[in-house]
């Protein structure tokens, strides 16, 4: 492993100028906070810096890890913002601030082909990806992981807003106190085994607190803007960055209503998504929404409102961190809450376990787009325990079977 390092000695002299109080962090290992080790991902945001400065307080062996993950020069001369480059001296800064050990990882090549080439590909296929995701299920919590387990670390901590709590059966995940803040959504694919390894320590925080402790720290990040959006894709102009990975992905095709007629054409399916309603292009005098993407024949189908009413959406590759159980069988039936966009609230509905995994929702859903997540809640809990998810495949407006 290649480390650009950048130990820097400094003891931190983390006293508080401001009455603010420091929650004292325990990560819950039996032996001597001294002698436990902690990698902490940090990003250069005011999150991961303050679970760093907390962590480091706290009195545990504390090593900062900083991700490269894509080409920052690229990204800043030809979208002209925010620059990553920024992000990963702002890391450095604040290692050097509270006097913890700071490496910089380059992780391009594996950022590029796990996250970004299957964002564009993901497009390609007629659905709408969530990069997040794959980026934490595989550069964050396996690549990040393992380099933590060769340092000979305890725990890889993070500043995601989820919470890890002790169960009877292990490591649970649980949605963040803040809940305007909660990134459980994102954090379905994390496994038992990653779950073990990691530790969230901005689990009962409101956000605002955190910006109060980093102030109170006089962190250099302390008054730093929230990250928006898609890292990759700072201006927000997804379909420019796909097309300019997989330019088939811009050719024009057919915009076709569900009873058949051409509307008119479309300057490529990466445009759209289900659910979309402006920016058709197309007048009949009737409000029209995208109902579902036909990847293979480039066509976009449009359709009433009513049209995008879901009730079974079909699953791939689920990820179960529920109670154990028997065989995945036993779970046919499970009362859950679904989540099925990051956008919208848990509704209740039920596993269907067959030739693969679907959930059957009670009640139907709009805009249930193939290539997000759908993520499960225990109605046991208030919805406050995560129990998995899975990619939504298809629904069944998607479904080439059903049509
Ligand atoms: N480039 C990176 N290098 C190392 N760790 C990272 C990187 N990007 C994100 N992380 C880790 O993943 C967590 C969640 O990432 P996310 O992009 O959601 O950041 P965020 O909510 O904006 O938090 P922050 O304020 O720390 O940037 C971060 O808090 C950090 O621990």
């Amino acid at each position: 492993m290649s480390l650009d390092t950048l130990v820097l000695p400094a003891v931190a002299d983390l006293a508080s100028p401001r009455a603010v109080s420091i929650p004292d962090i325990d990560l819950g290992f039996d032996k001597p906070r001294a002698q436990t080790r902690v990698v902490v991902a940090m990003s250069g945001g005011v999150d991961s810096s303050v679970v760093a400065a907390l962590v480091q307080a706290a009195g545990y062996e504390t090593i900062g890890i900083t991700l490269q993950l894509y080409d920052h020069g690229a990204a800043v001369k030809k979208q002209g913002a925010c620059c990553a480059g920024q992000d990963i001296h702002d890391a450095r800064r604040v290692a050097d601030r509270i006097g913890i050990a700071h490496y910089v990882l380059d992780y391009e090549s594996r950022f590029k082909e796990a996250v970004i080439d299957n964002f564009a590909d993901t497009y390609l296929a007629g659905f709408t990806p969530i990069p997040c995701v794959r980026c934490n299920q595989s550069v964050k919590f396996k690549d990040l992981l393992e380099t933590a387990r060769d340092l000979g670390a305890d725990c890889l901590v993070t500043g995601h807003y989820v919470a890890r709590v002790a169960g009877p059966d292990g490591a649970e995940m649980h949605r963040a106190v803040d809940r305007a803040r909660d990134q459980s959504y994102f954090l379905f694919a994390t496994t038992r085994a990653q779950l073990d390894f990691l530790r969230f320590p901005l689990a009962d925080l409101p956000k605002p607190a955190v910006r109060e402790i980093a102030a109170a720290l006089d962190l250099p990040v302390a008054v730093k803007p929230d990250s928006q959006d898609i890292c990759f894709v700072p201006n927000g102009k997804y379909a420019d960055v796909v097309a300019k990975l997989r330019p088939g992905a811009a050719e024009p095709g057919q915009i076709l209503h569900l009873d058949g007629r051409v509307l008119g054409e479309h300057a490529g399916v990466i445009h759209y998504t289900v659910g979309q309603r402006r920016g058709l292009g197309v007048a009949t005098g009737e409000p029209l929404f995208v109902i579902r993407i036909d990847a293979t024949r480039r066509a976009v189908i449009v359709g009433p409102k009513e049209a995008l009413a879901v009730r079974e959406v079909v699953l791939s590759d689920v990820n179960w961190i529920g109670e154990h159980v028997d065989g995945e069988d036993a779970l046919d039936g499970r009362a859950v809450l679904a989540r099925v966009r990051s956008t919208r609230p848990p509704v209740p509905g039920r596993l269907k376990i067959g030739a693969g995994w679907s959930v059957v929702l009670d009640a139907p859903e709009e805009g249930v787009a193939p290539g997000q997540a759908c993520v499960f809640y225990d109605p046991a809990h208030g919805g406050q325990r995560v129990l998995g998810g899975g990619w939504i495949a298809a629904t069944d407006l998607t479904d080439p079977r059903s049509s």
